[in-house]
């Protein structure tokens, strides 16, 4: 029950009150000066001019489109033709995520029927009636046919003659596509600051995007767009890739709204010399009907997927950040006092002398008067 009260006593009847100590020592007071003006520079330089902390911030709201031109030519099995922009961008609406073909392989004239493929059987127990076949076109239809010489293999209901795509055409067949041009057009605003913007300021309609001489051009030529990707065209053509645009808008709206454009960043992701599974395709098909008959072209597509992202940051001057940073900028002030308290009452020969004036117990009411009245010991090197 004392010793209770005793606590009770010290806890309630007990003040501690910080107490100066001004210390005439040239290492520390030295030390002391540099780590402050360490801090200094910490917050102005870093804080205050580089991260720009006395701004509030807002993230980009956006919309993308995409205009591609160009025209190739192909002549593949003593077939002409043309491709235009109809004809080799998916989809073509012009959004943010779409593919340009580069090398194709087309299967003509396919309709539902009974078909062959390269492969071995000898009798019609070795055809699984009703099996799909990884990678065909169709099922098997528990027969065992004849198809070269004397060669037998299962026969497939499917759409036939099977799609062959073991040889991929190389050179591509579109390797025009490197001349194709893409306009992007990118609406932004910053709501909070109710700033709008576009990457189309009036251009020169055959202007062609180049980082250092024309960095506002909205016109990309493709071949330029694989180069900076990092890919050779000539060789991701072949099989396709996929590639990021990052179009960055980091704005500082203390300055005019003129001066808050976009940079482009160019990213290569599946190319053919990257990862493990490069090249990017996919399949699509035209139907007509034929003699009566359902008909079909198989398309398996090789082509550059383009992935088009907006990203950005716009900063004002606002006075809740600024006196925010401030206000933790004067706290970081007191890491100074910190090292150098540390300095002089554990590493400097005289730290007991320095640590009886720093820290003294103030046993009764009349002793804390006496230091009240004797005010700020002074500690000075002899
Ligand atoms: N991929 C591109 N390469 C070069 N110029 C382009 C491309 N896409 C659009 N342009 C040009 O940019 C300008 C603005 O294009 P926008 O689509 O707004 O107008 P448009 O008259 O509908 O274009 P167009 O009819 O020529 O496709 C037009 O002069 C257009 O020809």
């Amino acid at each position: 029950m004392g010793r209770l009260s005793d606590c009770f006593s010290e806890f309630m009847f007990e003040y501690d009150t910080p107490r100066m100590v001004l210390v005439r020592h040239k290492k520390v007071g030295i030390v002391y000066r540099l780590i402050q003006l360490g801090v200094l520079a910490y917050i102005i330089g870093w804080v205050f001019m580089y991260e720009k902390g006395y701004q509030s911030v807002d993230s980009v709201v956006s919309t993308v489109s995409v205009k591609m031109k160009g025209i190739a030519y192909t002549n593949e099995k003593n077939n002409s033709r043309i491709w235009d922009v109809a004809d080799y961008v998916f989809p073509h609406q012009g959004v943010g995520s779409f593919v340009v073909m580069t090398n194709y392989i087309e299967t003509a004239g396919q309709k539902q029927g009974n078909c062959t493929k390269d492969g071995v059987c000898k009798s019609d127990s070795d055809c699984e009636k009703g099996k799909s076949m990884e990678g065909e076109n169709g099922i098997l239809t528990g027969k065992c046919v004849e198809y070269k010489d004397t060669l037998k293999t299962c026969e497939i209901f499917g759409w036939c003659p099977l799609e062959d795509d073991y040889h991929i055409p190389d050179p591509p067949l579109l390797m025009a596509a490197e001349n194709f041009t893409m306009f992007i057009k990118n609406a932004i605003t910053f709501p909070r600051y109710g700033v709008s913007r576009s990457n189309v300021v009036p251009f020169n309609k055959s202007c062609i995007y180049h980082k250092d001489t024309d960095p506002l051009c909205p016109i990309f030529r493709l071949g330029d767009l694989v180069t900076m990707a990092g890919f050779d065209f000539r060789k991701i053509a072949v099989k396709g890739g996929m590639i990021v645009i990052g179009i960055i808008w980091d704005c500082d709206l203390d300055w005019s709204a003129s001066h808050c454009n976009p940079t482009f960043n160019i990213h290569g992701l599946y190319g053919v010399d990257s990862l493990s599974t490069p090249g990017y395709n996919f399949r699509f098909a035209k139907y007509f009907v034929e003699d009566r008959t359902e008909k079909r072209t198989l398309m398996k597509v090789f082509g550059i997927r383009f992935d088009i992202i907006v990203l950005g940051m716009a900063g004002k001057f606002d006075i809740i950040p600024t006196m925010t940073t401030i206000g933790s900028g004067v706290g970081i002030f007191g890491v100074a006092t910190v090292l150098c308290d540390l300095l002089l009452l554990h590493f400097m020969q005289r730290r007991n002398v320095y640590k009886s004036l720093k820290f003294k117990s103030a046993e009764d009411e009349g002793e804390a008067q006496m230091i009240t009245v004797g005010g700020r010991e002074k500690a000075t090197r002899e």
